[in-house]
C-alpha cells in the first residue's frame, strides 16, 4: 500500500474488510487502519482476540485496555495504513454489553455518595455496581486469599496507648515523602487497569490526588497511557512510577528515562512478582481482553485462562535480581525504591545496595498466600534498624489492607514515613468516578484529625512507637474461606457427596 498518497485518499470499510484472516488482518482503530498480521503471534493476549475484529472497527474493545499511544509505540509506521473513510465502514450493531447495561441498572439504584461514611462503604456498593471481571481483578488475592485478609486483620491486633492533657487545637496532617510536602500520610498505590472500572481509567485517581496534595504512584499495567496520566496531573502536582522489568532492559530503560524526563520524583521497582499471583476469582472471570500494554517481545501465545493478570503481565522479567540495582542506580537520578520487601534481612539489602527506600509489602495479598503483613514486617525492621543507628538510612513506607486512619496512625507510631492504599479508591473510583475518589480521601483526613486529637498529636513527628502495644501483632488466626467448592465435598453425616447429575 503506497503509504506516500494514504494521506490524501482514505481507505474504504470495504478494502478494510477484505483483510480479515491470520493471512492478512487489518483493523480499524480510533479511524485509522492498521496491518497488524505479523503482529498477531506477539500479541500478548494472543491472536484470537484480534482476529475476533479482522477487517473491522476494533476501537470499543481496544479503548478499555490498552494506552492511546500503544500502536505509534510498538506497531511498525510501515503497519499504519492511514485514514479510513468511516461513513463507509459497516456499523456493527453493537451487541448491547449485558455486563454494561447492569452495571447501568445497578449504578441507579446504588447509595447516593452521601451515603458512604468509610473506605469499607465504597466496597460494599462497587462490589455490587462493577462488572463481574472487573470486580474479580481488583477483589482478587492470591490462593486462599488468607495474606489478603490478613494485611487488615493486622491492624486490629494493634491498640493505642493514648496521651492526655495535650494541646491538641491545631492538627497538622501533612509530611513529606521522598523530599515532597504533602497534605496527608498516604499515597494511591500503583493498582492495574484502572479502565476496568471506570472507562475513563487513572485519570480520575490523577484529579483526586491533585484536590487532596496526595502522591500518585503511576502503574506500568496502566489502562490510561503514561503520558495521559502526567498530562492529566496539574503543575507542581508529584507522580512516582511503578516498574515492572522487562525481560528486554532497552524497553525498561526507555520507560525509566522517559518518566524522569516527565517529572516523576520516584522509582518504585516492584520485587514481590517475578510472576503474577494465582488469583482465583480473576481466573474464574476467565478474563478475555487484550493486554494493557504490548511489552512483549517474545511470540509466545499468553494463556488467557489465568485471567486479567496472566494476560498482562507476560513481559516481566523473572531473572531480576540484587546485580541489577547498580544498573537501575546508572539510569536514572530518581529516587530508587523496592516495592515488595517482605524481611528485615532484604531491608538492610536494599540501604547496603544504595536505594532510597523500600515498600513493605505483599503485593495486597495478591502474590505469595501467608506472606506476612506489611505492619507486621514494619514491627519487625523498625527496632533492628535502630538498634544499628539506620532508622533514618531510607524512607520505609507500607501498604496492604490499609482503611482506616487509625491504620495509617499505627503505621506512622511504628515508623513509617507513610501508607500506600490501593482498592479503596478503586472502588470508590469504580462506583462514584472522582466524586468517589474525592469523597474517601476527604473522609480520611476527617479521621486523621479526629484520631490524632485524640492520641493526643497534635503534628506527624509527635508519633512514636509508645502510642502503640504491639504485643498482639504476630498472632495469625487467618478463617480459611468457606467458600471453595472444596468445602462440600465431604458430608460428615453421608459421606462423599453423589457426583451432581
Ligand atoms: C488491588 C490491586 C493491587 C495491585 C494491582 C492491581 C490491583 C487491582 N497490580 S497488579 O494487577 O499487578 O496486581 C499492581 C501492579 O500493577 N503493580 C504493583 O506494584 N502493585 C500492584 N498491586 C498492589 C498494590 O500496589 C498494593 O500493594 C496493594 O493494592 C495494597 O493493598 P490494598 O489494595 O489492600 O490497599
Amino acid at each position: 500500500h503506497d503509504n506516500t498518497n494514504s494521506q490524501k485518499i482514505k481507505l474504504t470499510g470495504e478494502q478494510i474488510a477484505q483483510h480479515n484472516s491470520p493471512e492478512s488482518c487489518w483493523v480499524i482503530i480510533h479511524g485509522k487502519a492498521y496491518d497488524v498480521t505479523e503482529f498477531l503471534p506477539e500479541h500478548p493476549g494472543g491472536p484470537k482476540i484480534i482476529l475476533k475484529y479482522a477487517g473491522k472497527d476494533a476501537t470499543e474493545e481496544y479503548e478499555p485496555i490498552h494506552p492511546p499511544d500503544t500502536l505509534d509505540k510498538y506497531l511498525d509506521r510501515s503497519r499504519h495504513l492511514g485514514e479510513v473513510d468511516m461513513g463507509t465502514v459497516e456499523k456493527e450493531e453493537k451487541e448491547e454489553d449485558p455486563e454494561e447495561q447492569g452495571r447501568q441498572e445497578r449504578i441507579k439504584r446504588m447509595p447516593i455518595l452521601e451515603q458512604c461514611y468509610n473506605l469499607m462503604d465504597f466496597e460494599a456498593v462497587a462490589k455490587n455496581v462493577m462488572k463481574k471481571t472487573a470486580w474479580a481483578y481488583y477483589s482478587s488475592g492470591a490462593d486462599d486469599e488468607i495474606t489478603m485478609r490478613e494485611n487488615h486483620n493486622a491492624y486490629h491486633k494493634i491498640w493505642f496507648r493514648p496521651r492526655v492533657l495535650q494541646d491538641v487545637e491545631h492538627i497538622d496532617t501533612s509530611t513529606t515523602m521522598l523530599g515532597t510536602k504533602v497534605s496527608m500520610p498516604f499515597y494511591v498505590t500503583a493498582t492495574a487497569l484502572g479502565k476496568l472500572g471506570n472507562p475513563e481509567g487513572e485519570v480520575i485517581l490523577t484529579r483526586g490526588a491533585k484536590k487532596h496534595n496526595v502522591i500518585q504512584m503511576i502503574p506500568t499495567l496502566a489502562s490510561c497511557s503514561f503520558d495521559e496520566i502526567c498530562d492529566a496531573a496539574e503543575d507542581g502536582q508529584c507522580q512516582w512510577l511503578q516498574l515492572y522489568v522487562n525481560k528486554n532492559r532497552d524497553i525498561t530503560k526507555r520507560i525509566v528515562q522517559h518518566a524522569e524526563k516527565r517529572g516523576c520524583k520516584g522509582l518504585f521497582i516492584t520485587v514481590d512478582a517475578p510472576q503474577l499471583g494465582r488469583r482465583e476469582k480473576d481466573m474464574r472471570s476467565k478474563f478475555s481482553d487484550v493486554g494493557s500494554s504490548v511489552q512483549s517481545s517474545s511470540g509466545d501465545d499468553v494463556d488467557r485462562s489465568q485471567g486479567a493478570a496472566r494476560a498482562i503481565s507476560s513481559f516481566i522479567d523473572p531473572s531480576l535480581s540484587w546485580k541489577d540495582i547498580p544498573w537501575f542506580l546508572s539510569i536514572t537520578k530518581m529516587p530508587i525504591i523496592l516495592k515488595g520487601v517482605q524481611c528485615v534481612e532484604d531491608v538492610i539489602r536494599a540501604i547496603e545496595s544504595g536505594v532510597q527506600g523500600v515498600v513493605l509489602s505483599n503485593h495486597g495479598g495478591r502474590q505469595l498466600d501467608f506472606a506476612r503483613s506489611g505492619i507486621e514486617v514494619l514491627s519487625e525492621v523498625m527496632p533492628v534498624l535502630r538498634e544499628r543507628g539506620w532508622q533514618d538510612r531510607i524512607e520505609i513506607y507500607v501498604d496492604g489492607g490499609v482503611r482506616r486512619a487509625t491504620d495509617i496512625l499505627k503505621a506512622l507510631c511504628l515508623g513509617a514515613k507513610g501508607v500506600g492504599i490501593g482498592r479503596p479508591f478503586l472502588y470508590a473510583m469504580s462506583a462514584y468516578g472522582l466524586p468517589g475518589v474525592d469523597r474517601a480521601m476527604q473522609l480520611l483526613k476527617d479521621e486523621m484529625e479526629m484520631n490524632m486529637r485524640l492520641i493526643g498529636c497534635s503534628k506527624i513527628s509527635d508519633l512514636n512507637p509508645t502510642l502503640v502495644d504491639v504485643r498482639g501483632l504476630s498472632m495469625h488466626t487467618a478463617t480459611v474461606p468457606s467458600d471453595t467448592l472444596g468445602s462440600n465435598v465431604y458430608d460428615p453425616l453421608v459421606g462423599p457427596k453423589e457426583k451432581s447429575k
